[in-house]
């Protein structure tokens, strides 16, 4: 889509927010691309068509994300979309939409950190060895939405890669428990959330089995890391029409 001489037009929504202000610098600093708007609330989406956007990133809330990609789809703006709060029946009603707009790509990525993505896959990997396998997500308090985009996708991917090998339901005698104290039940894996100031994003993934357990921790220290992942999805959207979910199916993974 873009060449030396043309670089890649993008435009930011949520350009003011924690991760699209990293996003915003990290798109200036790409000779391959340019940044041609920054929309935030408040801002009207319009601007993206008077600056000739070819793709957006976005990084907003999961209350208003599904109207900006309705917008981005209907005018054939390729989009990388960072925010989270996207079950099946979102998916469902995005693939209706790129149907009639069948050029356009949009990927949905829970995290654009490439640790986060392989933490998945080590998880994924593992959980079919251990008996047991909880998650445990950390992040600052100022998050809307609980459990996390990423610690729900570890569950998705745990469950699938359990179900696949036949494992049996973990073990867990619990008779009597307060609301909560177990965590949230995504796809049968327990997830527990918690939120404290000075966190950026941390997740880990304990799998346990007699006598060991194995913990995947993965630390998100400064939003700037998710930066080179949201880069690698501008790069490749244009040979991805329709619906991806997942970074990793843009990474040169093993
Ligand atoms: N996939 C990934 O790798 C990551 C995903 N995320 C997700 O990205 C999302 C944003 O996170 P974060 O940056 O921390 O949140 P912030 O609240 O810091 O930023 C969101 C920004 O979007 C703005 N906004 C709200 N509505 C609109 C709209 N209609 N159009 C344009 N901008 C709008 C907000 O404005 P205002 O504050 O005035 O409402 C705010 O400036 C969350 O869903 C989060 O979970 C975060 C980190 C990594
Ligand atoms: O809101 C955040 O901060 C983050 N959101 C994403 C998620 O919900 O998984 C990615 C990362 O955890 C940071």
């Amino acid at each position: 889509m873009s060449t030396t001489n043309s670089p890649l037009r993008v435009a930011v929504l949520g350009s003011r927010g924690k991760v699209g202000r990293e996003i915003c610098r990290a798109v200036e600093a790409a000779s391959d691309m340019e940044l041609v708007a920054s929309v935030d609330a408040g801002d009207a989406i319009e601007a993206l068509l008077e600056a000739n956007a070819q793709a957006v990133v976005d990084f907003t809330h999961p209350d208003v994300v599904m109207d900006n990609l309705d917008f981005c789809v209907r005018h054939g703006i390729h989009a990388v979309v960072g925010t989270t709060g996207f079950d099946d029946e979102r998916l469902a009603t995005l693939r209706g939409w790129l149907e009639a707009s069948p050029a356009t790509g949009v990927l949905i990525a829970p995290n654009f950190s490439i640790g986060a993505v392989l933490m998945m896959r080590f998880a994924a990997q593992a959980a079919p060895f251990f008996d047991s396998v909880e998650i445990v997500e950390l992040h600052h308090p100022t998050k809307a939405d609980a459990p996390s985009g990423t610690a729900r996708r570890t569950a998705e991917l745990v469950a699938e890669a359990r179900r696949t090998a036949g494992s049996a339901p973990m073990p867990d005698a619990t008779s009597t428990a307060l609301d909560g104290a177990r965590g949230a039940d995504v796809d049968g894996v327990p997830v527990h959330s918690v939120r404290v100031r000075g966190l950026v994003a941390h997740q880990e993934v304990i799998l346990g089995e007699l006598g060991e357990t194995l913990t995947i921790r993965h630390d998100s220290l400064d939003r700037a890391g998710f930066g080179p992942g949201v880069l690698a999805g501008l790069r490749a959207i244009d040979d991805h029409p329709g619906l991806t979910v997942g970074l990793e199916h843009f990474l040169d993974l093993p």
